[in-house]
C-alpha cells in the first residue's frame, strides 16, 4: 500500500495562488497543447517512483514561461543602434542638419511607436485566447480531477484486489514449491526406481543365465558321469587292449620275421621262376614265330577260300587246287609249315596273349623284347598287336601293357620300384615319325646309339611319356591311334603302309638288393607285305619292300652266322637291332588269311616266317646291373 502514490494536493489551484491567477501564466495555461496537459496530469497521476512530481516541472510550462512581453523587439532595436551608430556626425553648427536629422529621428520613433502600437493589439489578442484557453484548461482539469478520483478509487480496489492475488499468488507459490519439492522427490523415486528396475532386469538375465548354465552344467555333469562309467569301462578296455596289443605286437614281430623270410623265399623263387622261364625261352629259342589264322569276315562270306589244315599244335598245311588247266601251275599246291604254335580263326585275343605273355614277363625281368605282326595288308595284323572296341578285343599292346600294371604290384611287394614311359612312331616311306606329336610341324627324327658298344639304340627328338596306369596307356595309344589315322586320311592307306610301332620303357630299381634293369619292349604292327606286282603305289611298296626285304636279309644273313648284319639299311631294321640280334627276345606273328585270291601272298608271308623261325640269335641277356649307391 506504500508504494500507492498520493494525490499531489500542491497541484491544485488552491494551494498554488501564484501561478494560474497571474495572467500571464494563464496565458501560459492556454497556449498549453492538449498532449502537454495530458502528459501534466500523468506526471501527476504516475506512481511515485522518481520522487514526488512537485519537484519535476512540465517541460512546456518552462516553454511558455520564454514567451517574451517586451514591447520592442531586439531586431530592432538592433537596427536603432546601428542606425545611430552609422549616422555622420553633424557639426554643431548646422541646424538645418540637426533639425533634419532630428526630424529623421522623429520618423523612425514614430514608425516604431506605430509597430509597438501594432504588437500591443496583437498582444492583446493572443491574452484573450490565452485567457479562453486556461478558462478551458480549468474545465479540462476539473473533468480530469473527477476521473483522477475515480481512477484513484478504481486504483484502491486495484490495489486491494493485488494484494489479494498477492496473497493468492504466496499461496500459490508456496503451494507450487511445495508442489515442485514433491515433484522432485517423485522424480528421484522414480529414477532410484528406475535404477531397481534395471538391476532387478540385470539380476533376472543373471538368475536366468545362472539357470541356464545350472541347467547345462547339470547336462555335462551328467555327461561327465557318462564318460566317466565310459572312460571306466574304456580304461578296463584300453588294459585288456595292452596286453592285446603286446601280445599283437610280439605277434607281428614273429610275422615280421617270418613275412621276410617268406619275402625271401618268394624273392628266392621268383628269381628262381624266372630263371626257369628264361631256360624255356631260351630252349624253344629267342626268336619265336607264331601264325595266326584270321577269320573270314560276315562281308566276306562268299569270298572263296583254299584248303587250310591244321596238323598239331605247331604245324599247318596250306592247299590250293588250280582248276584252270591252262595254267602253268595247274593242280594240287600243298605246302606245309611248322612254327612255335598256330592260332586257328577261332583262336581269341586272349589265347593268343596266353602264348605272348612270357615275352612281356621276359620285359619285366629285364630282357630286351620285340614282339611283331608280319602280313599282307587285311591279314589282321593291326588287330592282332592293338585289337578292337571291348575289353575282350584288345590286342597285345593293351594287354601287355594290364600285365606290366597287374605284375608291378607283385614286383612293388618284392621291392621293386618300377617307371614306365611310352613312346608311339610310325615308320613311312623311310620316315620316322612321332605319333604322340600331334602338331603338322614335326622335327626330324634320327635312330641314334645310346652307347659306343651299339648295343642300344634310340630315337631322337621322340616324344616319351611316363605312364602311371593301364588307363593312361590305352589313352596315350588312342591318341596315337587317331595320330595314325590323321595322317591315313591324308594320304589313303597310309596305315597299311606303314611300321607302326609302340616302344614301351620299363626301368626298375630295388633298393633293398641294390638292384636295378632297364628294358624294352617294342610292340610292332608291320607294313602289308603284299609284293610290288600286286600294288599300284610304286613308290610307297619300293619303301616297304625294301624295309621287309631288309628284315628278311637281316634274318638270313644272322642265320646264316654273317659277320656283317645289314642293320642299317632301313629304318625299320635299324630300330629292331636291339630286339633282332643282339640281346634280346623276339616274337613274330605271321598273320594271314585264308582267302583263294590271297593263296600267293600267304604262301610268301609263311615261307618269310619259316626262315625267321629259323634264325637263331644270341643267348639273350638281362640288362641288370648291381647299384652301388641308389
Ligand atoms: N582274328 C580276327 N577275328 C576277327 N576279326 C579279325 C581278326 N583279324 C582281323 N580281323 C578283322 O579283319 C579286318 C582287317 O584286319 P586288320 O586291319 O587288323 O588287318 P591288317 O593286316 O592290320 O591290315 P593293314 O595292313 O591294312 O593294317 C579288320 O576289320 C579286323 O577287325
Amino acid at each position: 500500500m506504500s508504494r500507492i502514490p498520493k494525490l499531489p494536493i500542491s497541484n491544485t489551484k488552491e494551494n498554488r495562488p501564484g501561478l494560474l491567477n497571474r495572467p500571464i501564466s494563464r496565458t501560459i495555461a492556454n497556449s498549453l497543447s492538449d498532449a502537454d496537459k495530458k502528459n501534466l496530469l500523468l506526471n501527476h497521476t504516475r506512481p511515485l517512483r522518481n520522487g514526488p512530481t512537485t519537484s519535476a516541472p512540465a517541460p512546456r510550462l518552462k516553454r511558455a514561461a520564454t514567451v517574451p512581453t517586451t514591447t520592442i523587439p531586439a531586431a530592432k532595436v538592433t537596427k536603432i543602434e546601428k542606425k545611430v551608430t552609422v549616422a555622420p556626425k553633424i557639426p554643431p553648427y548646422d541646424y538645418k542638419a540637426r533639425f533634419n536629422d532630428l526630424l529623421e529621428k522623429h520618423k523612425v520613433i514614430k514608425g516604431e511607436f506605430n509597430d509597438l502600437k501594432d504588437k500591443h493589439v496583437e498582444v492583446s489578442d493572443e491574452y484573450e485566447k490565452v485567457k479562453e484557453t486556461a478558462q478551458s484548461s480549468a474545465n479540462e482539469r476539473d473533468i480530469l480531477k473527477e476521473k483522477l478520483l475515480n481512477t484513484l478509487n478504481d486504483l484502491r480496489e486495484k490495489t486491494a484486489e493485488f494484494e489479494r492475488m498477492k496473497i493468492d499468488y504466496e499461496i500459490q507459490k508456496h503451494e507450487n514449491e511445495d508442489l515442485h519439492r514433491k515433484t522432485k522427490l517423485l522424480e528421484e523415486v522414480t529414477s532410484s526406481l528406475k535404477k531397481k528396475t534395471a538391476e532387478l532386469d540385470q539380476l533376472q538375465a543373471d538368475f536366468n543365465d545362472l539357470t541356464r548354465r545350472h541347467t547345462s552344467l547339470k547336462e555335462e555333469t551328467e555327461a561327465l558321469r557318462v564318460l566317466s562309467d565310459h572312460l571306466k569301462k574304456v580304461s578296463i578296455e584300453f588294459d585288456k587292449l595292452q596286453l592285446d596289443y603286446k601280445e599283437s605286437q610280439e605277434t607281428i614281430t614273429k610275422y615280421k620275421t617270418d613275412a621276410e623270410a617268406l619275402q625271401n623265399i618268394l624273392a628266392s623263387m621268383y628269381k628262381e621262376q624266372r630263371d626257369l622261364r628264361n631256360t624255356i625261352q631260351d630252349l624253344k629259342g629267342n626268336i619265336r614265330v607264331y601264325c595266326r589264322v584270321r577269320p573270314p569276315l560276315d562281308s566276306e562270306a562268299s569270298k572263296p577260300l583254299f584248303n587250310l589244315n591244321v596238323i598239331d599244335a605247331c604245324s599247318i598245311e596250306v592247299e590250293k587246287i588250280e582248276l584252270n588247266f591252262s595254267s602253268a601251275r595247274k593242280g594240287k599246291s600243298q605246302h606245309a609249315f611248322s612254327f612255335d604254335g598256330i592260332f586257328t580263326p577261332h583262336a581269341s585275343q586272349e589265347d593268343v596273349f596266353a602264348e605272348v605273355s612270357p615275352m612281356v614277363q621276359s620285359a619285366l625281368d629285364g630282357y630286351n623284347v620285340c614282339i611283331f605282326a608280319y602280313g599282307q595288308t587285311g591279314s589282321g595284323k593291326t588287330y592282332t598287336m592293338e585289337g578292337g572296341c571291348g575289353t575282350e578285343q584288345y590286342g597285345i599292346i593293351p594287354r601287355a601293357f594290364n600285365m606290366i600294371f597287374t605284375c608291378m604290384e607283385d614286383l612293388k611287394r618284392m621291392g621293386w620300384e618300377l617307371t614306365i614311359k611310352a613312346s608311339f612312331l610310325e615308320i613311312y616311306n623311310e620316315v620316322i615319325y612321332d605319333l604322340l606329336n600331334s602338331s603338322k610341324d614335326q622335327v626330324s627324327h634320327e635312330i641314334k646309339m645310346v652307347n659306343s658298344k651299339g648295343t642300344d639304340i634310340y630315337v631322337s627328338n621322340l616324344k616319351e611319356e611316363e605312364v602311371k596306369s593301364s588307363h593312361d596307356f590305352i589313352r596315350l595309344m588312342i591318341f596315337a591311334q587317331r595320330n595314325r589315322q590323321t595322317a591315313a586320311t591324308l594320304n589313303n592307306e597310309r596305315s597299311s603302309r606303314s611300321h607302326s610301332v609302340a616302344q614301351i620303357k620299363i626301368s626298375a630299381i630295388n633298393e633293398k638288393r641294390k638292384e636295378k634293369f632297364t628294358s624294352n619292349l617294342n610292340l610292332v604292327d608291320l607294313a602289308g607285305s603284299e609284293s610290288g606286282k600286286t600294288t599300284q603305289r610304286m613308290d610307297e611298296t619300293k619303301h616297304i619292300n625294301r624295309s621287309l626285304s631288309e628284315l628278311s636279309k637281316v634274318i638270313l644273313s644272322l642265320q646264316t652266322n654273317q659277320s656283317h648284319i645289314p642293320y642299317r639299311n632301313s629304318k625299320l631294321t635299324h630300330l629292331l637291332m636291339p630286339s633282332l640280334g643282339g640281346n634280346s627276345k623276339t616274337l613274330m606273328l605271321v598273320n594271314i588269311n585264308q582267302f583263294d585270291e590271297c593263296f600267293g601272298e600267304t604262301l610268301n608271308s609263311l615261307r618269310f616266317a619259316t626262315k625267321v623261325n629259323s634264325c637263331r640269335t644270341i643267348k639273350a641277356k638281362k640288362n641288370l646291373t648291381m647299384v652301388d649307391t641308389l
